[in-house]
């Protein structure tokens, strides 16, 4: 039965503020959080502010793309006290075996200052991508030059390309804000 037949109030929408404009962080917050928690009849609302990272433009390694989503996550907050949650997504590279390995670090806090943080999905860079990087092009612009793409970072990403949107960004961003909630979900577990 819904609220609206039992007279019930709709409960208020709970406002996330997402650390980056780019759209595939923003549409992943917001399905991330719809995944988790639509059934237990929680809406949201997305905002998203530009905020620093405080590492690099292209973290190289997978502490500084982790510390990167932390520092996104705490000047967010700083920039949008009044919101509920707060989510950092950074986006990196890592050497691996003699690969570059592609991911993301995801970290959500709310109010209390309970935290989560999951690490998306990871994929190898091809050689014609991961040496423009290790020279030190940021990765979008360099899959946008092996691809002839623009502004690929903002649509299906390095993966979207590589998989011919089998995998899009947006796809591996969505499953780790949800496993990222994984705290928020489980109240009587220590996390
Ligand atoms: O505006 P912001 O929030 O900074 O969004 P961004 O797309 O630039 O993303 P990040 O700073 O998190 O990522 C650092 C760099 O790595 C790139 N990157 C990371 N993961 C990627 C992916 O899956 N596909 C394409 N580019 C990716 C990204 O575009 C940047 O050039």
């Amino acid at each position: 039965m819904g609220s609206e037949e039992t007279g019930g109030a709709v409960p208020p929408a709970q406002s996330i503020v997402v650390s980056s404009k780019n759209p595939v962080k923003l549409g992943a917050a917001l399905d991330g959080f719809a995944n988790m928690f639509s059934k237990d009849g929680s809406r949201f609302t997305v905002k998203g502010v530009s905020v620093a990272s405080g590492v690099p433009e292209q973290p190289m390694t997978d502490d500084e793309t982790l510390q990167g989503a932390l520092n996104r996550v705490q000047n967010a907050r700083e920039a949008e006290p009044e919101a509920d949650y707060w989510v950092g997504i950074e986006g990196g590279v890592n050497p691996h075996r003699g690969s570059l390995e592609s991911f993301a670090w995801v970290v959500v806090t709310d109010k209390t200052g309970r935290t989560g943080k999951a690490r998306t999905a990871a994929f190898y860079l091809p050689e014609e991508v991961a040496k423009l990087v290790r020279d030190g092009m940021e990765l979008g612009p360099a899959d946008d030059l092996v691809f002839g793409r623009q502004n690929s970072k903002q649509k299906n990403g390095a993966v979207g390309l590589l998989t011919d949107d089998a995998v899009t960004r947006k796809d591996i961003y969505v499953q780790a804000v949800t496993m990222a909630l994984i705290p928020f979900k489980n109240l009587n577990l220590t996390f």
